[in-house]
């Protein structure tokens, strides 16, 4: 095997969510950049099935994703039968593919194919991009050679492992924005007027949609409403067909949405937010109320506590105190204070340190 990782074969399992998809899939180009093959384990989601069309470059295996049941719940025989199979075929997978090593995104995706590298002697790693960890993750971690953290909090979490700070990988087509002009023609939107970029993570966000379309923002913002999928037409109808408003139900041109926006209202997803550090766009972070464990809640507290962005629960926010944060974000003081502090949260690259960390432990 070649020590920058030439024809090294990695299995990445990040199927699920965006935030478990494009980390893995940022890694599956910083690999294959470096001569390397990868296959992508991905679930029956929409989302995954969309990108293994767009990125079919690369090799993707669908496997199931189920998350664990409540301990004493019927369900749990039949999910520990499934995940028994599951890992079976990883288990094929990863001999089939003779892979030198396997990485897991996070969330109940990446336990089979790490255990089953276990099973079979394979290097294992897992990758949390969160403050708080999730508990799949932190149980698949004592099969890992390493772990990688996002996020400096999440180190706690991980007593018995070899914790790495890798960051959270961010995809190359984020790294290469268009320019403005062309991002708001592309998008129907004034190059010229401030733009406010509102995005409910990749599974959207009712309430908050609701408190965003009826605030009454300053004249002259532009708004780039992503309502996610199943509440665009709801969004469209409560924000009155406004000019300057755009609503879209998922996006799937998110250089674009980015390239043309001054501040953002996001969830605390940690991909979302990790792309805002990598852009130094300054945001309001409402985190998603049902999230496992509020884990949104201390990823936000990351950013509010470094003055990069704003912290807001959805039970308090009002649409009055949105508008007044929003002009607040965009004064060009308070702006240049939240830029400079993401650009001290941002590891720009992340992808790399994750390829570095698991050539290392190869050699
Ligand atoms: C509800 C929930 O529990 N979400 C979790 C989920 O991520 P979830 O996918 O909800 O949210 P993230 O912010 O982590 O990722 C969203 C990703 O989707 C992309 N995007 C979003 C909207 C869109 O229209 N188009 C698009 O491409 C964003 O650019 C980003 O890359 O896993 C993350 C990583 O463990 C967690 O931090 C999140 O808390």
């Amino acid at each position: 095997m070649e020590s920058n990782g030439g024809q090294s074969g990695l299995v990445i399992a990040c199927g699920g969510t965006g935030g478990h998809l494009f980390p893995g899939l940022a890694v599956a180009e910083a690999w294959t950049r470096r001569g390397g093959k990868v296959v992508l384990l991905v679930s029956e989601k929409k989302i995954d099935q969309e990108a293994s069309r767009k990125y079919s470059q690369y090799r993707f295996e669908t496997i199931p994703a189920a998350a664990k049941p409540p301990t004493l719940s019927p369900k749990m025989l039949p999910f520990l039968w499934d995940l028994w199979r599951t890992i079976g075929k990883c288990r094929g997978i990863v001999k089939d593919f003779q892979a030198d090593a396997v990485l897991g995104m996070g969330g109940f995706t990446s336990l089979p194919p790490v255990y089953a590298a276990k099973q079979l002697g394979v290097p294992g790693f897992v990758h949390d991009s969160n403050a708080l960890p999730g508990k799949a993750n932190r149980l698949t971690a004592r099969w890992c050679r390493e772990v990688f953290i996002g996020l400096e909090a999440a180190r706690e979490y991980f007593p018995g492992s070899e914790c790495v700070l890798t960051g959270t990988p961010v995809r190359e087509e984020l790294k290469n924005l268009p320019s403005r002009t062309e991002a708001a023609a592309k998008l129907g939107l004034d190059p010229a007027k401030p733009t406010l970029l509102v995005m409910g993570g990749s599974q959207g966000a009712r309430k908050l949609n609701s408190i965003v379309a009826e605030a009454a923002f300053a004249d002259g913002l532009q708004v780039l409403h992503i309502a996610g999928p199943g509440d665009e037409q709801r969004v469209i109808d409560q924000a009155g067909r406004r000019e300057g408003y755009k609503v879209l139900g998922f996006c799937d041109d998110m250089p674009s949405a980015y390239a043309v926006s001054d501040a953002v209202v996001a969830r605390a997803g940690a991909s979302s937010m990790t792309e805002l550090a990598y852009l130094g766009l300054p945001s309001i972070l409402v985190p998603f109320p049902f999230a496992a464990d509020d884990h949104q809640t201390f990823n936000a507290k990351v950013f509010a506590e470094a003055g990069a962005a704003f912290l807001e629960q959805e039970s308090g926010l009002s649409s009055a105190k949105l508008a007044t944060l929003v002009a607040e974000m965009l004064e060009p003081a308070k702006r240049s204070s939240m830029v400079a502090a993401l650009e001290k949260l941002a590891v720009k690259d992340a992808a790399e340190r994750v390829c570095d960390a698991i050539l290392k432990t190869l050699k």
